[in-house]
């Protein structure tokens, strides 16, 4: 499918990041990571689905061992707005015992679906929990989380591109655009 039609349809209101900005801003935060672990095993947790391409990417940008494993947790349902209830839907697989767990998210919007996930990991009797999330908007944030790295910084707007989705649908877009607010209003 040629997805070059999206942004001339103009679905895409705005392109905010392109492909090789995420992938440049990831390896940095990857080289951070790897910094602030050396000589411990790290566990990465993707938040599915919008994680996916984050993950992929930015674990590939680690030079180093890393397990990865996936929970699947939803507060957005099919709209544009937080439901501010969080539900499991697919657990770990792994005991976080003892385990540095490393979060990674595509976007901390209200704060609502990573203040409930990092209190529900902490839980487990983890060495320690961290966040990396590719976005955050912190005009939208209703939740304090502390977040050790962050890609970018981006306006109150509702976006879409590598795993962020509207209705299921621009997660496989190549970069991160604003919606246009025809296609949800
Ligand atoms: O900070 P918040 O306001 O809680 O929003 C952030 C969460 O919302 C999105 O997930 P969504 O529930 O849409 O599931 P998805 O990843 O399957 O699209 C996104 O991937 C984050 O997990
Ligand atoms: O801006 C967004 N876009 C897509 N999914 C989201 N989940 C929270 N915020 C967003
Ligand atoms: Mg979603």
């Amino acid at each position: 499918m040629d997805l070059t039609h999206v942004e001339d349809d103009l679905e895409l209101d705005q392109t905010l990041f392109t492909e090789e900005q995420i992938v440049s801003r990831l390896k940095e935060m990857a080289a951070d990571i790897e910094r602030d672990y050396e000589g411990k095993d790290i566990l990465l947790v993707g938040v599915l689905k919008g994680a996916v391409m984050v993950m992929a990417d930015l674990a590939r940008s680690l030079d180093r061992h890393v397990e990865m494993d996936w929970m699947a947790v939803s507060s957005y349902g099919s709209g544009t707005k937080s439901s501010g209830v969080v539900r499991i839907l697919k657990d770990l697989d792994t005991d976080l015992q003892g385990r540095h767990v490393l979060i990674v998210e595509d976007i901390i919007d209200t704060g609502l679906t990573l203040s409930w996930l990092i209190t529900n990991l902490r839980s487990r009797g983890p060495a320690s929990v961290e966040i990396a999330t590719l976005l955050r908007k912190p005009e939208a944030q209703q939740m304090e989380v502390e977040v050790k790295y962050v890609g970018f910084d981006i306006p109150n707007a509702f976006v879409v591109g590598y795993g962020l989705d509207y209705n299921e649908q621009y997660r496989n877009l190549r970069c991160i655009g604003t919606l246009s607010p025809h296609v949800y209003s």
